[in-house]
């Protein structure tokens, strides 16, 4: 009896939809902090499309990341990505996943708050540089003292990210678990919101 009606209740990811209805949802926070990851999950749950804006970047780029910031430098980057992710909010539903600056550079942070719901995940040094030291992709790292340089940027971008509608904290923990926790905000969230 109780397993027929715990199989009737809405999914968490359905209930989560219903929460957003036309809203986006976008993911923001320091690389490594796992938008990516637990963004696709995330819209696997809610049934919405997903994007990633660096990967979207990068194919209407036809460049890496690392060679658009070799080529035309951070400005132009940033310029870039404001432009993809404007576009990307205004054809939504969806989930999308931002890289580590968007949410720092004061246009694009306006363009979110207008779009879409935005949940910053927070983690802390260790988690984040014991992900990211994996790899040598990412061109901000690419100094003398990377963990050092992952250090400066959180002290200066957390205050930013906090801006964020949501927080959830990133971990060492199944992904499935951190996306849940986002459903979970999401919905707690609107709820809040309608009461007010
Ligand atoms: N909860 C988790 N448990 C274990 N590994 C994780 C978790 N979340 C993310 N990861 C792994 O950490 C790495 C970095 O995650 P991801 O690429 O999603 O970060 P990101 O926030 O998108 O970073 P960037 O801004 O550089 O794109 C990936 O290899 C991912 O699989
Ligand atoms: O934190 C950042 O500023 C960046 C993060 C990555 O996702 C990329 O968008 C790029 O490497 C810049
Ligand atoms: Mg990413």
């Amino acid at each position: 009896m109780t397993e027929t009606i715990l199989n009737l209740a809405p999914s968490l990811g359905v209930r989560a939809k219903t929460a957003l209805g036309k809203r986006n949802l976008v993911l923001v926070g320091l690389m490594g902090a796992g938008k990516s990851a637990i963004g696709r999950i995330v819209a696997q749950q809610l049934g919405l499309p997903f994007i990633d804006t660096d990967t979207e970047i990068e194919r209407v780029s036809r460049m890496t990341i690392a060679e658009l910031f070799a080529a035309y430098g951070e400005e132009e980057f940033r310029a870039l990505e404001t432009r993809v992710i404007k576009r990307l909010l205004r054809t939504g539903p969806r989930v999308v996943s931002t890289g580590g600056g968007a949410f720092i550079n004061e246009r694009t942070r306006k363009q979110i708050e207008r779009g879409g719901l935005s949940v910053w995940l927070n983690a802390d040094l260790d988690v984040l540089w014991e992900r990211v030291n994996k790899r040598d992709h990412r061109p901000l790292l690419k100094t003398e003292n990377p963990k050092q340089t992952l250090k400066d940027l959180m002290d200066k971008r957390y205050p930013i990210y906090a801006l964020a509608d949501i927080t959830v904290q990133s971990r060492d923990v199944r992904k499935e678990v951190i996306a849940n926790e986002v459903l979970t905000s999401v919905i707690e969230h609107i709820g809040k919101d309608k009461t007010q």
